[in-house]
This record gives structure tokens, C-alpha cells and sequence, in this order.
């Protein structure tokens, strides 16, 4: 009998041990929260694990965690896989709160992608950095947000007001509620970054704004390839986003013209980041002179160009879903007039704004269905215990905002638009880490006040004078997260109409 060739025998049995040890490697790999006991979703493929509907760009990352933390109710974490990397979904948010506070030192970074060399701004922004240099970049953002500069937000609004006015009695047709949040956040987020004038409402886009709009799709908005590589920087080579270091002479400029404005006019009061650092600096013994050196610019340039970019999307998004809530539930808007009606639009003061409990109920509702961070992600640095499960250095946290602000079991009905859920009362009955739209911890968001303030200040002047209407000729549809997007993008464009009230 022929035995047969022996070579292409041993090549059989060659490939055939291949196949044995890769697939026992994968079912070792993918059985990692088999093996810790924790329930998960299973892997189904050996190239993406759990996440085809992210690598396929079929779902956004917020609604991929929402629909995972659906799947299994009662339980405190699910484990999944992101290509071979296990990560674990946080349901319990006694557990939310033992990652951003009690365990902060194992889950102090966060798992984003950055690269030094091909994006010099975004690598030194504090969301991306971690130990020393992260406190450092949060400190000089931290203490150019005080509560005292913050009471120039009112001053500031008032300024801008009377081009958004123009804007909207000019504007016949249906208005983009995103495209109004941009026009504002991008002239407050300049006046307030280099305390340069640089209305959002003119007609010829600034060049500024261009910049922040290119971030934004390319970072966080709409490119789904960038979702791909915050989950893993091995896509980084296919997609390569060079983006906002291309602009860093841009920025620099900018920032030595702008100082050097303010060091001519003398203003020594001006509530932008950029005056805030240097008066902190001259009274560290720096001269004017020290400042206007290449690399003084240069640092300064990170932190002033970093707030404006944090500024301009997030607030313009949150605002945006608030205008359209109120266009949505009318009765909520006339309320809500009443309240804003009782302060003078003249003088209003910060602390009058804050004190509005409507207002405030309203927007946190919003920001409960709406919240523009849809998740979080944490790098475990350090081994640690979470409820029983060892979590192990590398591993990838998710906390997952949207689907915790979802949960019938939090909010009953959560689909309802329900402010009085944020009275004092019912606010008290839940836990507080079901509720994090600026997260939590020591890294929660520096910009939070800022973000806030602004946005009540613009709807206590807007409501005064004007009325949010649901688009002529075209239905108010439902808000509907599209499928790309790290932070929550709308599916279609939330069209208003915005009249002038009939005083
Ligand atoms: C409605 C508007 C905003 C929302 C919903 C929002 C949301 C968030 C969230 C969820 C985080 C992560 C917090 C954590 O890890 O616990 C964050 C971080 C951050 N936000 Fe905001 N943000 C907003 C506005 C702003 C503004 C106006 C600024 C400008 C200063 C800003 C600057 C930052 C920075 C620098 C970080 C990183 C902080 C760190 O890691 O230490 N954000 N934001």
C-alpha cells in the first residue's frame, strides 16, 4: 500500500498542529471572563472579539455599551472583548464610584489614543495625560476657572447677544440647533480663551473655529475610524489623524499676538485663560518679556488652545439637545420662560442664575437622555479587586454614562423627558453615581462650571425674547444617536424655528 508522499505528510501534520495550537491560544484568549467567572459577552470572532458592530461601524461606541449593559440586568460588571484585549462594562454604580474615587490609583488614566509627535495639542491636553504632567496641565486649566472669573460669564454673554439676535431675526428659514451652539460656544470659547472678539454669528467663518470644527469631526464627531483606534492605537498607521498639530504656528501665533495685546492695553482684569496664566506667572516672578519667549508661548498656547477646544464641542452639543428638548415639550418651555422672566436681563448676576430651580432640573434632565459623553474609558494601571474580580494592569474599564442614565431601574420610564426627577427630593433618592454626565472623581470636568453657567445664562437671555418652535414644514423628530461618534452625535440634523416673542 502507498504510505504516500512523506513530505506532504509532514506538512499535513505541520498545519494540522498550527490549527490545534492557534485554536486552543483563542480558546484560551477569549475564555479569560470564563475563567474569572464573570458573565460576558462572548467573543465572535477571532479578529475583533465582541465588537463587530464597532470595527463594522454599525454602532457607536455609546450605544454598542448601552445595548451590552441591557443584556444583562442585576449583574454589577459584564466582560467583553475588544479584538484580544478584555475589557469589563460596569453596570453597579457603587463600582462606578470605586473606579473614579476609591481604586483612582489603578484607574487613574484613561484609555485614549495619543500620539506626541503627530498630534502635539491633543497629547497635552489632561484628558490624555496621566501622573505629574496631568496635574500640572489640569492645575493651570483648573485655576483659570474660578469661581470668580466665572461671574464674567453673564458680562460676556451680553456682549454677544445682540449679533445672536440679528442671526435669528434674520434667519426666515428653519435653524440647525447644533450650528447655533457652535456659533456661540465659538465666540465665547475665543473671547474666553485669548479674550479676542471673534463672534460666531458673522457670516465668514473664523479660521479658529475651522480648526476646532476639523478636531472635532476627525477626534470625536463623526469619523468612525477614530473609534477604532482609541480602542486599539495598532490602527493608528491605517488612519493616521494628523490634525491639530498641523495648526500648532497657527495657535502660537495667535497666542503672542493675543499677549501681546493685553500687554499693551495693560488689562490686567480680563477674565480669559490666557491672562489668568500670565497674571499667575507675573506673580511667580516672570517679566512680560520671560512670557513672550518661544517656548513660554508655546506652553501657553497648549492650555488656552485646549480649553477652547474642549469648550466649543461638548457645550454646543449639550446646548443644542437642551434647545431641542424645549422645542419638543412646550409646557416645560413656558415654565421655564416664567422662572428666566423674573431676572433682568440687564443685570444678571451669575448667583441668580444658579439659584433658578427650574432651569436647573430642566438641564439636568437633558443631560441625563442626552449626555454628550455617551461612556468612559479607564486603563487599569495597577493590579486591583473590584467586588470580588481581580482586574489586571492593561485591562480596559468602561462606565458606561448612557446606558446608567437609561436604566429603567434608576430612572422608571427613562425614556420620559421628566425634569422633576432633579427635585431635591427625588435627586437624593438615588445613587449618585447613576448620574455622571461630567464624570466624577479627580478627574471630573474641569470645564463643568463654565459649561453650565454659559449654557443658563444663554437660555435665561434666549427665553426672554424669543420662543423655540419645531421646524416649519418638517416634523420634530426624536433625537436618534447616529452609528460613528465618540462623543453623542444626532443621526440627522436637529432643525428648529426660532420666533421672536409676542410680548
Ligand atoms: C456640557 C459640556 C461638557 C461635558 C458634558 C463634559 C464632559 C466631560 C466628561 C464626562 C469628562 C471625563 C471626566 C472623568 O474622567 O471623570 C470630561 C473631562 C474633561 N473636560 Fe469636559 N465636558 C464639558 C465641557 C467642558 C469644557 C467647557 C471644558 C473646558 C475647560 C472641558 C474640559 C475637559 C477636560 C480638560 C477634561 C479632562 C479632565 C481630566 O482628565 O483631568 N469640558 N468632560
Amino acid at each position: 500500500m502507498d504510505s504516500g508522499n512523506p513530505i506532504l505528510i509532514c506538512i499535513g501534520l505541520l498545519i494540522s498542529f498550527l490549527i490545534t495550537v492557534a485554536y486552543v491560544y483563542c480558546e484560551w484568549l477569549y475564555g479569560y471572563w470564563k475563567r474569572k467567572n464573570v458573565p460576558h459577552e462572548k467573543a465572535t470572532s477571532i479578529i475583533y472579539g465582541s465588537i463587530r458592530k464597532i470595527f463594522k461601524a454599525e454602532e457607536s461606541q455609546g450605544i454598542f455599551f448601552k445595548d451590552i449593559y441591557d443584556s444583562f440586568p442585576g449583574e454589577p460588571f459584564v466582560g467583553f472583548y475588544e479584538f484580544q484585549r478584555p475589557s469589563l462594562l460596569l453596570r453597579d454604580p457603587e463600582v462606578v464610584k470605586k473606579v473614579l474615587t476609591e481604586n483612582f490609583n489603578s484607574f487613574h488614566k484613561n484609555g485614549v489614543y495619543t500620539n506626541e509627535k503627530e498630534d502635539s495639542f491633543f497629547s497635552r491636553n489632561p484628558f490624555v495625560l496621566a501622573g505629574a504632567e496631568w496635574k500640572e496641565a489640569r492645575s493651570k486649566l483648573t485655576q483659570a476657572l474660578t469661581v470668580n472669573k466665572l461671574k464674567f460669564i453673564p458680562e460676556s454673554v451680553s456682549k454677544m447677544y445682540p449679533s445672536m439676535k440679528t442671526f435669528l431675526d434674520e434667519a426666515n428659514d428653519n435653524i440647525e440647533a447644533y450650528e447655533l451652539g457652535t456659533n456661540i460656544t465659538s465666540g465665547m470659547a475665543a473671547s474666553w480663551s485669548w479674550g479676542i472678539e471673534d463672534s460666531g454669528f458673522t457670516k465668514t467663518k473664523s479660521y479658529v473655529r475651522e480648526i476646532a470644527q476639523k478636531f472635532v469631526d476627525v477626534f470625536i464627531g463623526t469619523d468612525s475610524s477614530m473609534q477604532l483606534i482609541h480602542i486599539n492605537p495598532w490602527f493608528t498607521p491605517l488612519f493616521r489623524p494628523t490634525i491639530v498639530s498641523q495648526e500648532n504656528g497657527f495657535f502660537n501665533d495667535l497666542t503672542a499676538k493675543s499677549l501681546k495685546m493685553l500687554i499693551s492695553t495693560g488689562n490686567r482684569n480680563s477674565p480669559c485663560i490666557l491672562n489668568s496664566l500670565r497674571q499667575t506667572r507675573l506673580k511667580s516672578g516672570q517679566t512680560d518679556d520671560d512670557l513672550m519667549k518661544n517656548d513660554a508661548i508655546k506652553d501657553l498656547s497648549g492650555v488656552v488652545a485646549s480649553f477652547y477646544l474642549d469648550a466649543y464641542e461638548t457645550t454646543a452639543r449639550a446646548m443644542s439637545f437642551l434647545f431641542y428638548t424645549l422645542a419638543q415639550y412646550p409646557d416645560v418651555q413656558s415654565r421655564l420662560r416664567e422662572e428666566v422672566k423674573k431676572l433682568p436681563k440687564e443685570q444678571i448676576t451669575l448667583e441668580e442664575v444658579q439659584k433658578l430651580p427650574y432651569l436647573d432640573m430642566v438641564f439636568s434632565e437633558v443631560l441625563r437622555m442626552y449626555p454628550p459623553a455617551t461612556f468612559l474609558r479607564k486603563k487599569c494601571t495597577q493590579d486591583c479587586e473590584l467586588s470580588g474580580v481581580k482586574v489586571e494592569a492593561g485591562s480596559h474599564i468602561i462606565l458606561p454614562i448612557l446606558a446608567l442614565h437609561m436604566d429603567g431601574d434608576i430612572y422608571a420610564d427613562p425614556e420620559k423627558f421628566e425634569p422633576e426627577r432633579f427635585s431635591e427630593e427625588n435627586k437624593n433618592d438615588r445613587h449618585p453615581y447613576a448620574y455622571i454626565p461630567f464624570g466624577s472623581g479627580p478627574r471630573m470636568c474641569p470645564g463643568m462650571r463654565f459649561a453650565i453657567s454659559l449654557i443658563k445664562v444663554i437660555t435665561s437671555f434666549l427665553l426672554q425674547d424669543y420662543e423655540i418652535l419645531p421646524p416649519k414644514n418638517e416634523e420634530l423628530k426624536p433625537i436618534k444617536p447616529s452609528v460613528s461618534g465618540v462623543l453623542l452625535v444626532p443621526d440627522a440634523p436637529l432643525k428648529l424655528h426660532i420666533a421672536k416673542l409676542n410680548k
